[in-house]
């Protein structure tokens, strides 16, 4: 720190410890004027040399480092902005995973809730990747955001994403080149189903005819069942542009064909270990007689495994999911309805009826239904949670509403990023006994 002869100037550069990591990933310290700067790539308990830039601080060097800190394995990390957290040991980034959802859960007032299940997802197993394409001279620039820009980082090699959608890129650059369509910038979907790689493509100018030759080729070429395409701006619905075979997927033991761009959970592990343990937090009685309610169901992740228990009353909001659920639903306990719920959501008195309820929300949560579900109060409530801010203020509710927690899952499948997913169930009532063993009263 510098002070110049008449008065203290600006220091150029200030020593800080990292106290935390904030919600994105990114290390936090209190500096000497009580203010709070957040640093990229920087880890608790690191002592850290910053300096000032323009006015903002910025990472000089790391002083003292942590523990847990590793090299990167990945050469783009820090220039792409798909992974924030490749500088963290992967077991103290699951803990710090685990962490937040216990905060999250004691924000909520639960400061009791069970020790959590927590799992991991390997290397290269991301099945869905939303790409950013963007026509430099003669080249096709095809990968992630640079990190808070909206320069594009060619994505030259990913130890996140599954290797049949890796090995796709250099094919896919070749085939987007000669796309008319396609003047300056554009995305693209890629879901790894069973059935294959399904592309959803949006380009900054419609396709003509010569366009959709050249994609049919290029599902030639690579085997890809299904192309389709929409604008990219605004809310067109997606159009078939090259169909040379059936779109399938399976999810428990139904068959399903997900619309172009359908949600899936990111990995085929962490799918399982989320269906496993909404199956695991149901009550350990279940008559036939008795309904489950799954809110936000998508095309059916939960629903199928959820009807070898009961029958299951499913509502999704995307009038396409919603539609490839009802036509996978055939022979199965499963019944399926479009709603939106946030415009309509449940009453609470068919909550009541309700033996379980399961809810998947958005990233936003699921604030309205919520207001309805803490009035039903059914007594088994299975919340399936992709953010902690959001499951803080939804489980909330349910603890004024009398719940308790009987079971936690914390299941990290967006690796190396500050992402988690948790599986909470809640009970209502004097005692109740789920299918892992774990007793609680309330
Ligand atoms: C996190 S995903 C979960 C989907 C499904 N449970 C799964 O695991 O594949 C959330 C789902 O909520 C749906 N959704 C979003 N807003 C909705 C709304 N207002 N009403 C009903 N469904 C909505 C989305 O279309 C999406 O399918």
């Amino acid at each position: 720190m510098s002070i110049a002869e008449n008065g203290p100037a600006t220091p150029t550069t200030i020593d800080a410890t990292i106290a935390y990591l904030g919600a994105q990933g990114d290390g936090g310290a209190r500096l000497p004027d009580g203010s709070i700067v957040h640093v990229p790539f920087t880890l608790p308990g690191e002592v850290v040399r910053l300096q000032n830039s323009a006015g903002r601080w910025v990472l000089d060097k790391i002083l003292t480092a942590s523990p847990d800190r590793v090299e990167p394995p990945c050469p783009l990390f820090g220039e792409c902005g798909g992974c924030t957290l490749q500088h963290m040991r992967p077991a103290a980034l699951l803990e710090w995973k685990v962490d937040r959802v216990k905060a999250a859960l004691g924000k909520a007032g639960f400061t009791d809730s069970p020790n959590p299940q927590d799992f991991q997802v390997s290397p290269h197993s991301r099945r869905r990747a939303d790409l950013a394409i963007r026509r430099q001279g003669k080249a096709i620039l095809l990968g992630l955001h640079a990190r808070n820009s909206s320069d594009v980082v060619d994505l030259t090699s990913c130890l996140v994403l599954h290797p049949t959608i890796i090995n796709a890129l250099p094919a896919l650059r070749d085939g987007l080149r000669s796309l008319e369509g396609l003047r300056q910038s554009g995305d693209i979907q890629l879901n790894v189903l069973d059935s294959g790689l399904d592309v959803l493509l949006s380009t900054d100018h419609s396709l003509t005819t010569g366009d959709r030759t050249r994609l049919a080729a290029l599902a030639e070429l690579l085997s890809i069942p299904r192309i389709s395409w929409k604008p990219q701006s605004g809310n067109g619905e997606a159009e078939n542009v090259a169909q040379r075979g059936s779109v399938r997927h399976k999810l428990g033991d139904a068959e399903v064909s997900p619309p172009a761009g359908a949600f899936l959970q990111a990995t085929a592990e962490s799918e399982l270990w989320i269906q496993q343990a909404v199956v695991h937090a149901l009550p350990k009685k279940l008559g036939k007689r008795d309904t489950i309610i799954e809110l936000y169901a998508g095309c059916g992740t939960l629903s199928f495994p959820l009807a070898n228990h009961a029958r299951v009353l499913a509502y999704e909001g995307y009038a396409s999911a919603a539609s490839a659920l009802k036509a996978g639903s055939g022979g199965t306990r499963v019944t399926a309805s479009c709603r939106d719920l946030n415009r309509q959501p449940i009453m609470s008195k068919d909550l009541t009826a309700a033996a379980v309820v399961v809810l998947d929300p958005p990233h936003a949560g699921a604030k309205l239904q919520m207001m309805q579900l803490t009035m039903g109060k059914p007594k088994t409530v299975i919340y399936v949670s992709c953010n902690p801010a959001a499951l803080a203020k939804d489980a909330s509710g349910l603890h004024s509403a009398g719940y308790t927690v009987s079971s936690v899952t914390v299941i990290d499948q967006f690796l190396w990023s500050a992402e988690v997913e948790a599986v909470c169930g809640f009970t209502h009532g004097s005692s109740h006994r789920s299918r892992n063993g774990l007793s609680r009263s309330g």
